[in-house]
């Protein structure tokens, strides 16, 4: 992939931060005058540049549960890809733009005013922030369902077409335990199966009055990232159950945050994907496995 700089197109940076992209060819940073150099290997803000040939170019995108694991990897490819971004997190040292619990709807809703505000608008909204812990299923119950069900219906006042919005495309982070169950995590397969229930219905409700928003759900087997550590403590009552789902792990296999944000970029750039599961499994060596749409019954056609 190219971007965009005064002395023309260049490769895209090797070395990532969570913004900032190194761009080995200081020169070409040193000639343009509004790049912010800040070492000299020349770190530059990518939302600066004005980028060419770039799927997203012109779309300015929220991401909650943003600064680490599937977040910080779906941030990364929507910047490579000529978005901007606003990363909405929690924790005191772990806050990057702005810091937003979204338990909190007064936090989602500055959040999404400081994004729109900033950037003019906000086109695409990923909805990720997520805990894994049986024992305290509540919290998980209000940050992985009511989080998502807040941040999508705050997003409606910025991004609907029938308030003033332009349209734009909403992902929901569920799980495969949001397709099918996972015994050790009875509440967190609850909660993420309501995200898949609540993306498809408000996919259709956009689409029958005329939000000019897709809503789509992205569903992950396991993935390495802080969440998939210490399993058997976060199992609350049925941590007798984490050989079962450690078998289960070795059944389906790990995936790496960059394949998740790879099927995201696709739920987000293809406009006729709208009310989409898509499941996202690591491939085996026998090419089983991989990315695939789920289908579900219908009884009305
Ligand atoms: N890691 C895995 O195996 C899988 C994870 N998922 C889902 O992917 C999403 C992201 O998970 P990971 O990246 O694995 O986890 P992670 O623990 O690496 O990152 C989660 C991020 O969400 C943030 N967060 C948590 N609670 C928050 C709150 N109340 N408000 C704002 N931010 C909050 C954390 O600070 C952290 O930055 C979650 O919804 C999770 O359920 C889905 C399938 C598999
Ligand atoms: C311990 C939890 C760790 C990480 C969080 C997480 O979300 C991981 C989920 C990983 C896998 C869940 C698997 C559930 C599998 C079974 O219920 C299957 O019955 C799934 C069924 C169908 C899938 C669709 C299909 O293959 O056609």
């Amino acid at each position: 992939m190219l971007y965009q700089t005064p002395s023309g197109k260049v490769p895209l940076p090797t070395k990532q931060g969570h913004i900032f992209f190194t761009c080995t060819d200081i020169e070409c940073c040193r000639d343009w005058r509004t790049t912010e150099i800040r070492d000299p290997t020349a770190e530059v803000l990518l939302s600066q540049y004005p980028t060419a040939e770039m799927a997203l170019n012109g779309k300015n995108a929220v991401v909650t549960g943003a600064v680490m694991g599937i977040g910080k990897a779906i941030t990364e490819i929507l910047l490579q890809n000529g978005a901007k971004v606003a990363l909405l997190d929690y924790g005191e040292d772990k806050v990057f733009f702005m810091n937003c619990d979204v338990e909190s709807e007064e936090d989602i809703k500055a959040g999404l005013k400081k994004a729109a505000e900033t950037f003019g608008g906000i086109d695409i909204l990923c909805n990720n922030a997520g805990i894994l812990n049986e024992g305290l299923w509540e919290k998980m119950v209000s940050i992985n369902l009511m989080g998502i069900i807040k941040g999508s219906y705050l997003a409606l006042e910025h991004m609907n077409k029938l308030t003033g919005g332009r349209g734009g495309v909403i992902v929901n982070t569920a799980s495969m335990a949001g397709i099918g169950p996972l015994p050790s995590c009875p509440v967190y397969t609850a909660v993420k199966h309501g995200v898949v229930g609540f993306t498809r219905a408000m996919a259709a409700a956009s689409t029958l009055s005329g939000y000019g928003i897709r809503f789509n759900v992205l569903c992950p087997a396991f993935v390495q990232t802080d969440l998939f550590s210490n399993i058997p403590k976060k199992l609350g009552r049925f941590s007798e159950l984490c050989l079962e789902t450690q078998q289960l792990v070795e059944h389906f296999g790990v995936l790496d945050v960059s394949e998740v944000a790879e099927a995201l970029l696709e739920l987000v750039t293809d406009e006729t994907k709208n009310g989409q599961v898509l499941l996202v499994l690591p491939t085996d060596e026998d090419g089983k496995g991989g990315n695939s749409y789920i289908s579900f019954p219908t009884y009305v056609q």
